[in-house]
């Protein structure tokens, strides 16, 4: 099983080389034989729902961004053919692994159940509504991210620990689309100013350095313009062999 998984990230890298417009589908290719150890997680099997695109909840300035970092998906040459922009729109399901046989670590009832944690709410718009690019030649990453009604900290505001939970997204995907699997060993975060509830926000993501397993990320949490800092963050990844997971850590 452990070579399914380390075989699930390595598709999850080689998705982010792949053409804008294969990015695009709703239904994205599956990277694995049917002869795998697990079943193909749901991003891969039939039907997935793809949670990153837009949908009625989307206010204005998050369609804005997203249609802003969409366009640059792809782009078209004065000959008219359309290739590869520099930003690639990554897909999000909601779950991670649809079923394992023969798990270790967690039991098959508990894995049939587990949902990522951000795309876990049924009412759209009600909680983490966010859509991430990656820009492979920049190094960055970026989340465009709305803020729903139920991640209330302070009155009228987001939460810390969802600042925190988003952070952590956009970071990890960072982390893993340049190292391959890694965990979260350190995250480090600034709170400059409080984020008003059903607003929309950038999360910034940029590699600083990479030493052996270690990588370390930046990341900035702003205004739509920029003009306003939200919160600042560094996060420490440590790339691991996937039984580490499996053995339970
Ligand atoms: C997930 C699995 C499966 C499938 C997924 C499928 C598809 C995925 C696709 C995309 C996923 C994309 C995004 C995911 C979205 C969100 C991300 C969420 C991420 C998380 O939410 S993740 C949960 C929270 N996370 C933990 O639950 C970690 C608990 N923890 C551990 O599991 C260990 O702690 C570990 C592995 C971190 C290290 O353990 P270890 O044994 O491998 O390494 P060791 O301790 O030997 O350290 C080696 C060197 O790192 C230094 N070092 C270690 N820790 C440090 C620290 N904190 N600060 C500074 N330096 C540190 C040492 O000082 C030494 O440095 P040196 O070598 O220089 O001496």
């Amino acid at each position: 099983m452990a070579g399914s998984l380390g075989r699930l990230f390595r598709g999850f890298q080689s998705f982010t080389s792949l053409p804008a417009t294969r990015a695009q589908l709703s239904h994205p290719p599956a990277f694995f034989s049917s002869r795998t150890m697990v079943t193909l997680p749901s991003f891969l099997s039939s039907k997935p729902r793809d949670f990153s695109l837009p949908n009625s909840s989307w206010g204005p300035e998050m369609l804005r961004l997203y249609e802003l970092y969409n366009s640059q998906c792809e782009v078209e040459t004065e000959g008219g053919e359309k290739q590869e922009g520099s930003w690639q729109r990554l897909p999000s399901y909601n779950r991670s692994l649809k079923f394992a046989t023969g798990g270790v670590y967690l039991s098959k009832i508990i894995q049939s159940k587990a949902r990522l944690f951000t795309r876990n709410i049924r009412e759209q718009g009600a909680a983490f509504e966010y859509v991430l690019f990656n820009n492979k030649e920049e190094q960055r990453c970026v989340g465009i991210f709305q803020a729903g009604h139920l991640l209330e900290g302070p009155p009228g505001h987001v939460h810390g620990g969802a600042i925190a939970t988003m952070i952590d997204t956009v970071t990890g995907t960072h982390a893993t689309i340049l190292s391959g699997p890694v965990m979260t060993a350190n995250l480090n975060i600034n709170y400059r100013s409080p984020i008003p509830l059903g607003s929309t926000v950038l999360i910034e993501s940029s590699l600083d350095t990479k030493e052996g397993r270690k990588t370390f990320i930046s990341c900035k949490v702003t205004s739509t313009d920029s003009s306003k800092l939200h919160t600042e963050s560094t996060a420490l990844f440590l790339s691991i062999n996937v039984s580490h997971l499996l053995r339970g850590g």
